[in-house]
């Protein structure tokens, strides 16, 4: 893995996350090989890689949600799956988690209920729900049911469910897969905004590229290995590459260059190829 180390814009804190040698078997299959990275506070970090690279299953890791974690992997200065981390961590999955037969505001104060419960919360869980539908631009469609909504808006309300108790650290799986331009540049505004406002840390993955560009900082992935963290700048700068695409095309010729296997020399006793 190649480390950038750390960004100088940066002042020395520490990690949110941190993980060394964070191995996570599937199936009988190496899905994550011995990670090493760390995740500032208070910063938009992208998780980037071809599908299938192993980033919502790094996301399981990070919310305690995956089983066979070997190595280190300290979440908000606790180790991750720490029961104690639940309200302090929003996690939202490629699959919107709302119900269909409720309204966007029905869908909220349900899950408000789960996380501050009681009559002396009432007040509390209103204003954590008039805010989450908010930040996440529904309120015109608060009383609208869910089953009614566009696949994007869907996406939004699971969001907003995320938001509701403020947590301090966000993970959000791929939470602009279908969405148009606009919404796309207005989530990545929110995001921006709650580390900005809030200090909320946020991991976003993405396969998608040009997404990369709008983080402070980037873990690229591939095949299970991190190839690269840093400030898009500096892995732009290091590799002399334009863009980060061209950054990430760049380190996946690098690390193939530097892990293929020697050619077998050819020999004339090679038995023809029938
Ligand atoms: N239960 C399982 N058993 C074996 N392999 C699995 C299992 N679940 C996932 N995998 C494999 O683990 C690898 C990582 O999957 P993961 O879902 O973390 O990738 P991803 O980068 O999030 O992909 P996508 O963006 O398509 O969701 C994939 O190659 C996948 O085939």
């Amino acid at each position: 893995m190649m480390n950038y180390g750390r960004d100088p814009a940066v002042p020395a804190q520490n990690p949110a996350i941190h993980a060394h040698d964070l191995t996570v078997v599937r199936g009988g299959r190496t899905v994550l090989d011995a990670l090493r990275f760390d995740v500032l506070p208070g910063r938009v970090t992208g998780l980037l890689g071809p599908s299938g690279c192993g980033k919502s299953t790094l996301m399981r890791a990070i919310v305690g949600t995956q089983a066979k974690v070997t190595g280190t992997l300290d979440v908000l200065g606790r180790p991750a799956g720490d029961p104690r981390l639940r309200p302090r961590i929003g996690y939202v999955t490629q699959d919107p988690s709302v119900y269909d037969d409720l309204t966007v505001r029905q869908n909220l104060d349900y899950f408000a209920a789960v996380l501050h419960p009681g009559r002396a919360a009432r007040t509390r869980r209103r204003d954590s729900v008039t805010r989450a539908i908010e930040d996440v631009d529904l309120t015109r469609h608060a009383d609208a049911l869910a089953g009614k909504l566009s696949g994007g808006q869907r996406s939004r309300v699971s969001l907003a469910v995320a938001l509701l108790g403020a947590p301090e650290l966000l993970v959000l799986d791929e939470p602009t897969v279908g969405l148009d331009p606009v919404l796309r540049r207005d989530l990545w505004n929110l995001f921006h905004t709650l580390a900005a406002d809030r200090g909320t840390t946020l991991l976003v993955s993405s396969h998608v590229m040009d997404e990369a560009e709008r983080c402070h900082r980037l873990l690229l992935m591939r095949e299970g290995r991190i190839l690269a963290d840093g400030a898009p700048d500096t892995l732009r700068e290091r590799t002399g590459a334009a863009t980060v695409e061209a950054a990430f095309l760049h380190l996946v010729d690098e690390a193939a260059a530097t892990t293929r296997p020697p050619q077998p020399a050819r020999t004339t006793t090679e038995e023809p190829a029938r």
